[in-house]
């Protein structure tokens, strides 16, 4: 599937689509009004988090610099992440920043001075890998600016929902570099080499509609909208089996990884895996009694 219609719609479908049925029985599912709240009290100086029910969500919050991407903004979002993937009442987790930039790059005042030493043996920007090996359902919401590393920050989760006036784009050409973060090597998997090229190359921005039309984000909606939409689609993620979703975000990112053989063979054995579980056995049980299942890998 994700051959055909791009990570971020296949990412969606595959953890939607499982049980729609389902979900329209399951008495656990709540509605993001009615979801218990929890903000945040730590000590975080560059994001903000908050539990929603079973989805967390994170803010990026430097806002006089457009959420630019400093040092100690990815560490803080490395602990929140961290925490929220050892934590077992959350199933899913939102990133997301101000209505006018979700990031604007990495931070420009941060690197300008350094040198290819400092860089090189810095290992500058490693660390931001450390969100591709969350295994909990990461939903990008983009509102304004996810430009640089801002763009590249998106692509590193699983989906990306945009609000109508989101702008991506990979600027660093601009300034005498190139992306850092992975932007040459997902952007043209998310939307082909052409598309890609021309983007990196020229540092023209993609508004939300044409970025959805590419295959970049799953869908557009209301600015005014996106937290909720993301909720809604965050929350249903979280309502279903961990353990299978988990097994199902890594066999659709295995796709990034291995060739269509070997994608399909690890496909059938995570498949065959599941077998194993207790709650293929609720899940399938449930249907054919007709009722609501119960998951034991909450
Ligand atoms: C991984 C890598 C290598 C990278 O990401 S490199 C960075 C790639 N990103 C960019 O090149 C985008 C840089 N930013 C911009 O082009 C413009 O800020 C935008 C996004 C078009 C917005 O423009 P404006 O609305 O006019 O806002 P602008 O006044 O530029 O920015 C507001 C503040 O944020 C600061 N800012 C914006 N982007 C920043 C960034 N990436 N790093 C550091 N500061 C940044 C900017 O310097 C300004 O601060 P100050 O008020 O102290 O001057």
């Amino acid at each position: 599937m994700l051959r055909y219609i791009g990570k971020s719609i296949a990412s969606k479908q595959s953890l939607l689509n499982q049980s729609t049925l389902v979900m329209t029985k399951n008495s656990s599912f709540c509605t993001t009004s009615s979801m218990l709240e929890s903000k945040n009290t730590s000590n975080y100086q560059n994001i903000l988090t908050e539990k929603r029910g079973r989805v967390a969500i994170i803010t990026l919050n430097r806002p006089k610099a457009l959420n630019a991407l400093s040092d100690g903004l990815i560490g803080e979002i490395n602990i929140a992440m961290k925490q929220f993937q050892d934590d077992k009442d959350i199933g899913s987790i939102i990133i997301t920043g101000s209505e006018k930039a979700f990031a604007a790059g990495a931070d420009i005042k941060e690197m300008e001075k350094k040198t290819f030493a400092d860089a090189y043996n810095g290992d500058m920007l490693a660390q931001w890998h450390d969100l591709t090996t969350i295994r909990k359902p990461i939903i990008a919401a983009v509102n304004g600016y996810a430009l640089g590393g801002g763009c590249e920050l998106a692509m590193m989760c699983d989906i990306i929902i945009a609000g109508d006036k989101a702008v991506f784009g990979q600027p660093e050409i601009k300034l005498g570099t190139i992306p850092g973060c992975g932007g040459t090597q997902r952007l043209i998997r998310a939307i082909g080499k052409s598309k890609a090229m021309e983007l990196i190359l020229t540092g023209n921005n993609l508004n939300a509609v044409d970025a959805e039309r590419a295959g970049l984000v799953s869908r557009v909606v209301p600015a005014e909208e996106l937290i909720n939409e993301a909720l809604k689609t965050a929350d249903k993620i979280a309502s279903y089996s961990q353990v299978t979703v988990s097994m199902c975000k890594e066999t659709v990112n295995s796709a990034y990884e291995l060739n269509l053989r070997e994608g399909i063979k690890f496909e059938r054995r995570i498949f065959h895996s599941t077998f194993a579980t207790h709650d293929q056995k609720e899940g399938m049980n449930a249907f054919v009694e007709k009722r609501s299942p119960s998951w034991l890998n909450k």
